[in-house]
């Protein structure tokens, strides 16, 4: 890959470029899944080829970690690291209070369960992924395969009885084929428009026999760094606010891929 970025991709990188720079020398990081943690795990893998640092990553899917080995970062489980101090991932789309929701790339279970072992989860996105109100992006939910279609009915219902606004849920698809995660298990996509109470919702859906783990993330991001296409990065802290505009420059992003050959 090379060439001028898209806009989208010059704010996906400016924000994992910034988040990059919070690892430090010797921390066990969690490496998140999507277009916009690849370029994390692009940039850290240049600051270990080239400047000699010294991470243990822990990805949240067999493609990050494929990738986090491609470019050089060393991989262990979650098992081997116990707790992490870092996890730096994407989001589908964050509110005010940075309440998430992610599994769009079919990750969320790996997802919630790294980001909730670290003492530090940072959210990297572009700024369209901002919202007022969580739920125009459909809600990936995991279900096992064994009797998904009750799951579907009972999670369906679920909605009714909690008045939310949209209740049509879909299978995620691979083609023709359901669309399978890291773990052997299906997603539902719920389309609900808006989740006007999303703590009282990432509860009760985990109550339903068959599902796994949805997708909302409440009370576990700290940090989200938002990314612009002009090169304008924001961090945003969930105690203290806006506390950081800055801007990073694109020259340097053919060198992530140049060592690799591609
Ligand atoms: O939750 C995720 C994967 O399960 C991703 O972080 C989320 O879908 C955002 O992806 P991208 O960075 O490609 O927009």
């Amino acid at each position: 890959m090379s060439g001028e970025l898209s806009p989208i991709d010059k704010a996906k990188f400016v924000a994992a470029k910034r988040a990059a720079e919070l690892v430090e020398d010797g921390m066990r990081v969690g490496l998140g899944t999507g277009s916009t943690a690849a370029w994390l795990v692009r940039c850290l893998g240049e600051m270990v080829r080239e400047d000699g640092l010294k991470i243990t990553g822990v990805p949240t899917s067999a493609r990050t970690a494929e990738l986090a080995r491609e470019v050089g970062i060393e991989v262990i489980t979650l098992d081997e690291a116990r707790w992490l101090d870092l996890t730096i991932d994407g989001a589908d789309e964050f509110d005010g209070d940075l309440n998430l929701i992610k599994g769009g790339g079919g990750a969320l279970l790996q997802e919630k369960i790294v980001a909730t072992a670290s003492d530090q989860m940072v959210v990297i996105a572009d700024k369209a992924k901002e919202v007022e109100m969580l739920g125009a992006f459909p809600l990936p939910i995991e279900v096992i395969p064994f009797g998904w279609q009750t799951s579907q009915a009972l999670v369906e219902e679920t909605l009714i009885s909690m008045d939310v606004m949209g209740r049509s849920s879909t299978l995620r698809m691979n083609g023709a084929s359901p669309y399978v995660t890291d773990e052997g298990n299906h997603i539902l996509d719920l389309h609900l428009n808006r989740i006007g109470n999303p703590r009282q919702l990432a509860l009760v859906l985990n109550q339903i026999p068959g599902v796994v783990e949805n997708g909302l993330f409440i009370d576990i991001c700290d940090t989200v760094v938002i990314g612009y296409g002009d090169g304008k990065v924001e961090v945003r802290d969930i105690n203290e606010g806006t506390i950081e505009t800055d801007r990073i420059d694109f020259v340097e992003t053919d060198n992530l891929f140049a060592d690799l050959g591609e």
